[in-house]
Formats: C-alpha cells, sequence, structure tokens
C-alpha cells in the first residue's frame, strides 16, 4: 500500500516570515494519516528544518546539481539540501525545463545524485498544451519519464509528479478521465521497467491547479497517490483543507 504524499512547492517564494505559514501547517497537522512535504526556497531550509523540528512535516529542495561539489556558481548539491534539512527534492519541474533548458538525461543525472545522498527525487513530468492538442500527451510524458529516471531504483527513492504545463498556475486543470489515463499509463510502464515490487511502490502525484475546491475529486482518481501544490502550499488555510482531503481519499 503506497503511503499517500500531499506535497508544496513553493517556487521563488517566501523570505523568512513565510515560516510562520511553515509552523501553521504542522500545527494544524500534528499527527497526519499522509506523508507532508515542504520544498521551501533553498535560502530558507536550514531555518525552516528548526521551525519543524519535532514536526511531521518534512522539508524538501526544488532542484539540485549532478555533481556532489565544485566549480558550479550559485548550484547547490544534493548533499548540501541533505545537511541543510532536506529528505527529498523536486527535479525537472517544468519551470526548470523552460528556464534552464534542463533535459531529461540531465534529469536522469541530477535524479542519480539526489538519491546517492539519500534524498527522495520528486521527478516531474508533463505536456504542454502545444502537445495535449496534438494528441502527443501520452508520447511525451512515457519519454519524460523514461529518459528522467535512472535504472537500478527502488520504490521509495522516487516519487513521480504528473504536471501537465498548461495548468500549472493557471487555475485549469484536466478532466478527471485525462488524468486517469495518464496516471494508468505512467503506473504500467513503471510496472514494465521495474517489475512489480517496485513499479506499484513508486507513489504518482497530480500537479496543477490542485486547490482545496478539487482536491478530493482529483485524489479519488485511480494511481493518484497524492499532489504537488504551487500556489495552494503557500498559505496553511489552503494547503491543510488539501491534506485533510487525502487522509480522507
Ligand atoms: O507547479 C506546481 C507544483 O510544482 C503547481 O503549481 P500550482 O498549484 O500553483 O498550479
Amino acid at each position: 500500500m503506497r503511503r499517500k504524499l500531499a506535497a508544496g512547492n513553493w517556487k521563488m517564494n517566501g523570505t523568512g516570515a513565510a515560516l510562520e505559514a511553515l509552523k501553521a501547517i504542522a500545527n494544524a497537522h500534528p499527527d497526519p494519516a499522509v506523508d507532508i512535504l515542504i520544498c521551501p526556497p533553498a535560502t530558507l531550509l536550514s531555518r525552516a528544518a528548526d521551525t519543524l523540528s519535532g514536526s511531521a512535516v518534512a522539508l524538501g529542495g526544488q532542484d539540485c546539481h549532478a555533481e556532489p561539489s565544485g566549480a558550479h556558481t550559485g548550484d547547490i548539491s544534493a548533499a548540501m539540501l541533505a545537511d541543510a534539512g532536506a529528505s527529498a527534492v523536486i527535479l525537472g519541474h517544468s519551470e526548470r525545463r523552460a528556464d534552464h533548458g534542463e533535459t531529461d538525461a540531465r534529469i536522469c543525472a541530477k535524479t542519480r545524485a539526489a538519491i546517492d545522498a539519500g534524498l527522495v527525487a520528486v521527478v516531474c513530468i508533463g505536456e504542454t498544451l502545444h502537445q495535449r492538442e496534438a494528441g502527443r500527451t501520452l508520447e511525451i510524458v512515457s519519454g519524460q519519464l523514461a529518459g528522467s529516471l535512472p535504472d537500478g531504483i527502488t520504490g521509495n527513492e522516487v516519487v513521480v509528479a504528473y504536471e501537465p504545463v498548461w495548468a500549472i498556475g493557471t487555475g485549469k486543470v484536466p478532466t478527471l478521465e485525462q488524468i486517469a489515463e495518464v496516471h494508468e499509463a505512467l503506473r504500467a510502464q513503471l510496472l514494465g521497467r521495474y517489475g512489480s515490487e517496485t513499479g506499484h511502490a513508486i507513489r504518482l502525484l497530480y500537479g496543477g491547479s490542485v486547490k482545496p475546491a478539487n482536491a478530493a475529486e482529483i485524489f479519488a482518481v485511480p494511481n493518484v497517490d497524492g499532489a504537488l501544490v504551487g500556489g495552494a502550499s503557500l498559505v496553511a488555510a489552503d494547503f491543510s483543507p488539501i491534506v485533510k482531503a487525502l487522509e480522507n481519499a
């Protein structure tokens, strides 16, 4: 049985004052029936770790370099994230694919580095609107999944987040049938590549305009094991109902 995961991606949002929101999320869920992960900007990680000490909320980074150390100005290694208090890292988010030209191969190398540093890799994939309208959704996400995940992983080392690019920050959400179709295809692909144990154990998140109002219906879709939430994870009053919907799913 896969443990469900409510993950928040704060993106490039939050200074010290945002730790209050983190505290409010932790206080609202002292003993959650699901995993909770918040990925603040790297500048907040160690303070967030202090804020969350003793709580059930885990912390993650939003990217890491594939190398463990070296001459890479501005970059952060997986081990540095772990040292700052992270237990996970988001990799291959569409905003990084678009803003930084990240390829599947680069994301795959980062995923390997994250796992080697003991982090859970939350690997993001998703089609653009143009690709969906061209009927290429399954081809695109399946290519991204194949290219972004390394061989030889176990089911608790990786989480896959399906985030249609056109649903991110837009208020637009795929139909439940569309989400089901993609998640079913991803599950089948994971089973085919990694076998039954790992293929069944890897959690599949949906991301893109998840809000309190639509969370319950999305969480009822087969093979949706939780959500990767952007905007609604910045405010405890929005994120908490999403966590509760997942607990009740
Ligand atoms: O990109 C996302 C999470 O990684 C989703 O963002 P929104 O929830 O703001 O649409």
